[in-house]
């Protein structure tokens, strides 16, 4: 059997919460406390009163056997009998049926108690009361409830043991309205510790069972504990099959429904509560970590039309077909301790469930059907929320954060480096160590294809790892994330910051190494990237690693750059990416940075820049990369550069040569690349010298062809559709446009020749 089966089929008898003691804080309103002889008493206690309780109090005797004995040694306290105390006021009653409730259900009864008023005790300073166990005071008495009223001190914490386990218990409210409760069942050994400073003021109650049978015992799953500490024990240690068999994580879903403002550990009701206490423990004694989140399951698919009532279809006459799409994630995490976890949202794997198929017959918490439209047939949408205690042995923690995915990892791993920077400890440190690995099992899980395109300017996934990695200073983890993971195409443009700053930390010719084999690799794809990587490593070169050390990496720009046709790899037939546009800043950067690696290099970049005008535009690439870099002192009177500009220069001189007038009458050109009736009707009107305008008068498809063609050829026209009449009309009336755009190039041009001068 499965864990996933096997761990819900041993808590399936773990039904009944309850513990052999429990305790809380409840809100308070003030009750009138009277004690005969003493009158009124005021909360928080005073300590005049304290004095006047004691002066009407008995020292409180203990009991051995049927006898009951006073001895200072063995308890030093005050008490006052029940019949001498009074408890009213309105809410009182309430108050106290409440306490009863919450203890009853803290300690696993579930037939009707009441609690009866035993004692008030008052422990002045020094007062104790040592090891003991409640006598059973009055039939049907199975536990002690105490209740302590608000009264400034310190000391005085109960203690209860059994089996084992101590709890220790300082019953104070956290506010003076509010008043702190314990209960324990008669068999559990308890003490009261000395009271070092005030006065403590308790109200013992005897908890009773109405009715008659057998005492309430405390839910005993110790067996099941066993069993199951064992069967997670067995998980951690991989002896669960071969350990990719076994799921790193299981996600037990609880049966009662809780808000994520609700959801803790302390929050959990019934059965949900009691499978915890019995997971807590189990988990903490196998070496497991223990959370509770929200599990929430999203499904979608086809559905069909099941039957027609006879007006309208209506939602419940669909049936699902198929289940097209299916997630389910983690969110909302809280540890045992009540805290909330920072896990984030986390994936389920298949295999986590526990049970796998325990989704199957249950009814889903939202549902809806849309009907078929168009082509599409009917579908829906149903999702399912559950809370849910997850655990995982301590040992695959690492393994099961970077198997939740980056959005989760790379967080996990940032502050596990951020603490450990701030921790100031050296790199064989445990939480260094502990970021290492998690990093590898990161690496190891790396997304194939990365992120493709790269979108906007923000930090990528890429750059985000490699700045935690420079943090962590882990030359391993960023050696191997250069060759295995830039290297192998999760490269681009916002990378370079940070990848720079984590190859400083390699040795320099190792990271000259990977800076090549990253440009080779990317180079195709991405050329103004590499561009921009050569221009910083070059600008910047740390101390050892000269700039020309990246002489090789230059080289292989410089082989991937586009333009000749057999040479540049072009993006296979099959790519999954496009080149990027090449850019003035590309030709910027190359320039820049081969110029500091080697001059011979840049020569000839510039060479091949010029070669292929079709791919190195002048007018659109290398004129305003030409601008940047004559205004740079480090590049402006480099020979390559002043190749370029004189290429510009030529370029500028024969078009501001060639002759420019303003059109003489109305004959405009009229290269069309359409030959259709209603196109070579517009092409003699362009050309007749006589005709302004031109009315065409026909249907929309017709007119919008035409109007697309004078688009996408440039004619000198404006266009306007006459809504009058039937069909509509175009309207077009020449214009002197493209004099009009050879004359603002003609300034432009004139401007650069002075400054290119
Ligand atoms: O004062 C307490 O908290 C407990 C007192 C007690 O154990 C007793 O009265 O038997
Ligand atoms: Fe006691």
């Amino acid at each position: 059997m499965s864990i996933a089966r096997e761990l819900p089929s041993l808590l399936s008898t773990v039904r009944t919460p309850g513990d052999f003691c429990t305790a809380g804080t409840i809100e308070l309103a003030l009750p009138l406390l009277t004690v005969q002889g003493v009158g009124a008493v005021a909360l928080p206690l005073l300590p005049q009163q304290a004095e006047q309780l004691i002066a009407v109090a008995d020292r409180a005797p203990y009991g051995r056997g049927a006898q009951t004995i006073v001895d200072t040694s063995v308890r030093r306290t005050w008490q006052i009998g029940a019949e001498r105390v009074r408890l009213e006021g309105a809410s009182w009653a309430r108050t106290l049926r409440s306490i009863a409730e919450r203890v009853a259900e803290g300690l696993g009864v579930t037939t009707a108690v009441t609690a009866q008023l035993y004692k008030l005790l008052v422990y002045d300073e020094g007062s104790f009361f040592i090891e003991h166990r409640d006598t059973e005071k009055v039939p049907g008495m199975f536990a002690t409830l105490v209740v302590a009223l608000p009264s400034i001190h310190t000391g005085g914490e109960l203690v209860v043991r059994h089996k084992g386990r101590e709890v220790r218990l300082d019953l104070h409210g956290p506010d003076p309205s509010m008043a702190a409760f314990a209960a324990f069942y008669a068999d559990c050994v308890h003490e009261v510790l000395p009271v070092t400073s005030g006065c403590r003021l308790v109200l013992v109650y005897n908890l009773v069972r109405e009715g008659r049978g057998r005492l309430p015992q405390p839910p005993d799953y110790e067996a099941e504990t066993q069993s199951i500490a064992a069967l997670l024990a067995a998980w951690g240690a991989g002896e669960w099959g071969p350990d990719d068999e076994a799921p790193a994580k299981l996600v037990y879903p609880l049966e009662h429904a809780y808000t994520p403002a609700e959801l803790s550990f302390q929050a959990l009701k019934g059965a949900d509560a009691a499978a915890a206490a019995v997971l807590t423990a189990a988990a903490q004694r196998s070496g497991c970590e223990l959370h509770v989140a929200l599990l929430t399951i999203e499904e979608s698919g086809s559905a069909e039309y099941s039957g027609y009532s006879g007006r309208s279809w209506r939602d419940d006459e669909f049936e699902i077909v198929e289940v097209c799409s299916s997630s389910a994630v983690l969110s909302d995490w809280r540890s045992p301790d009540g805290t909330a976890a920072e896990l984030g949202i986390f994936p389920v794997e298949d295999g986590d469930l526990c049970p796998p198929d325990m989704f199957e017959d249950m009814e889903p918490d939202k549902q809806e059907f849309q009907e078929a439209t168009g082509n599409e047939g009917a579908s829906f949408e149903r999702s399912y929320r559950r809370a849910a205690l997850v655990l995982w042995p301590k040992a695959r923690r690492l393994e099961v954060i970077s198997q939740a995915g980056l959005p989760v990892s790379l967080p996990w791993l940032a502050s596990l480096a951020r603490c450990w920077r701030d921790s100031g400890a050296p790199t064989d440190s445990p939480l260094w160590k502990e970021a290492h690995e998690l990093a590898g099992h990161m690496l190891d899980a790396w997304p194939e294809y990365g992120e493709w395109p790269r979108h906007g300017e923000a930090p990528s996934t890429a750059a985000r790892m490699l700045a935690t990695l420079a943090q962590l200073k882990d030359a391993a983890r960023i050696d191997a994330f250069l060759a295995d993971i830039s290297a192998a195409g999760d490269y681009g443009m916002s990378d370079n910051e940070s990848l720079l700053a984590a190859a400083s930390l390699l040795a320099p010719r190792r990271a000259a190494v990977l800076i090549e084999r990253i440009v080779r690799a990317n180079a195709a794809k991405d050329p103004g990237a590499c561009a921009d990587l050569l221009a910083r490593g070059a600008a910047a070169p740390p101390p050892g690693r000269p700039a020309r050390d990246l002489v090789a990496a230059a080289r292989a720009l410089l082989d991937a750059l586009p333009g000749h046709p057999a040479r540049a790899p072009q993006p296979p037939a099959n790519a999954w990416w496009r080149r990027q546009e090449i850019s003035s800043d590309l030709i910027v950067d190359l320039v820049t940075a081969l110029e500091r690696i080697d001059a011979t290099l840049a020569e000839q970049a510039v060479d091949h820049l010029l070669a292929w005008p079709k791919t190195y535009g002048l007018d659109a690439v290398i004129l305003p990369a030409v601008r940047h870099l004559t205004s740079q002192a480090a590049t402006r009177d480099t020979p390559g550069v002043q190749r370029l500009r004189a290429a510009c220069v030529q370029h500028l001189r024969a078009r501001t040569a060639e002759p420019l007038e303003p059109p003489t009458n109305w004959a405009r050109a009229a290269r069309l690349n359409c030959r259709c009736a209603h196109c070579t009707e517009l092409a003699g009107f362009l050309r007749n010298p006589d005709e302004p305008s031109w009315i065409l008068k026909a249907a929309e498809a017709v007119r919008a062809h035409v109007t697309s063609i004078v688009r996408h050829c440039r004619c000198d026209l404006d266009l306007v559709t006459q809504r009058r009449g039937s069909p509509y009309s175009l309207v077009c009336t020449k214009n002197q446009a493209s004099y009009e755009r050879r004359e603002k190039q003609r300034r432009e041009d004139l401007q650069d020749l002075e400054r290119l001068r």
